[in-house]
């Protein structure tokens, strides 16, 4: 388990986490959503002791990662695809890991094997793709067969066949107990990977639920309607409460049904030339979610 508690990193004049508790459990994968610069990074590396915190603690299994020895039996962590020596091997590279951690050399086909590099093990690095890179952080990452497991944007850079691979393997990996905790800017990777969402916003927690409890926030409807009277039925939609938002001649309506609509505009004959229910999508949940910590960031008044 990971337990974050009133964690805070400054940088100079910059707050990039602020404040933030949450908690990560076994047998789950776990997505920490938030926009660029959200302070996502920052977190990963507190936890994995790479920075020191300005305040608060982390702890990984109740002590502080930073106090295990032979730390890649304890957490594998992807951070950086690229912060890899160009000029080794994919299997020199994890049998330097490998030594340094006291993981039996055994392991190194191993983990090739399982993540499909098993025939490019004796080429450079440096010739690999961005995906092949990932692929080889991934296998570094399972080395030590942890318990816990961080990845910071893994499917960047991955095709279609990748992603699918790397969904199956983080569900296999928490459905073997672990804990997998898996960063990303974007819900839509999150959607098909995540059980558990830790969103964050300029450094701040927004929200830790279930993506169950997440996907009934975007469940809100929207009635989007189209006349030519549009001015006059914003005005009378409103009046009964609703919200209204005008394009020209097309409304989108929230806080009142497609039926009621239609019967509001044929009390006051109005024609209507589009009528039509939607329901929020998650990454529209999200975005509103976001939206000031994003907004912020935009004005680049960081
Ligand atoms: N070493 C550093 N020195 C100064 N500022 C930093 C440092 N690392 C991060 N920051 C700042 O902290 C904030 C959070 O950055 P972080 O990289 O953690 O966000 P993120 O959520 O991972 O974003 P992204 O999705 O863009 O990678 C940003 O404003 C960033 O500029």
């Amino acid at each position: 388990m990971i337990e974050v508690s009133g964690l805070t990193k400054r940088y100079g004049g910059t707050t990039a986490v602020k404040d933030l508790t949450f908690t990560v459990r076994p047998g789950q994968v776990t997505g920490f959503l938030g926009p660029n610069g959200a302070g996502k990074s920052t977190t990963l590396r507190l936890i994995l002791g790479l920075h020191e915190p300005t305040g608060g603690t982390v702890t990984v299994d109740g002590r502080p990662f930073r106090d295990r020895p032979r730390g890649l039996r304890h957490v594998g962590s992807l951070l950086d695809a690229h912060d890899v020596h160009g000029g080794r091997t994919a299997a020199a590279h994890l049998f330097a890991l490998a030594r340094s951690n006291r993981i039996p050399r055994s392991r190194v086909g191993e983990v090739l094997r399982e993540v499909g590099l098993a025939e490019v093990a004796r080429r450079r690095i440096g010739g690999f793709s961005l995906g092949m890179k990932q692929r080889l952080g991934i296998a570094a990452a399972l080395l030590g067969d942890p318990p816990v497991l961080l990845f910071d944007e893994p499917l960047n850079g991955l095709d279609p066949g990748g992603v699918k691979w790397v969904r199956d393997l983080f569900r296999r990996l928490a459905d073997e107990g672990r804990t997998v905790f898996v960063s990303s800017h974007l819900m839509s990777e999150m959607e098909h990977t995540a059980d558990q969402l830790i969103v964050i916003g300029r450094g701040e927690l927004i929200a830790a639920e279930s993506l169950a409890e997440f996907s009934a926030r975007g469940t809100r409807q929207n009635v989007t309607v189209g006349t030519p009277a549009a001015v006059v039925l914003a005005d009378l939609l409103t009046a009964e409460g609703a919200a209204v938002r005008a394009e020209g001649e097309l409304l989108t309506v929230t806080g009142l049904t497609a039926a009621r609509i239609g019967e509001i505009a044929l009390e006051h004959r109005i024609p209507l030339r589009h009528l039509d229910t939607r329901s929020a999508s998650l990454e529209e949940a999200f975005m509103e979610l976001t939206a000031d910590s994003a907004q912020y960031l935009a004005g680049g008044s960081r």
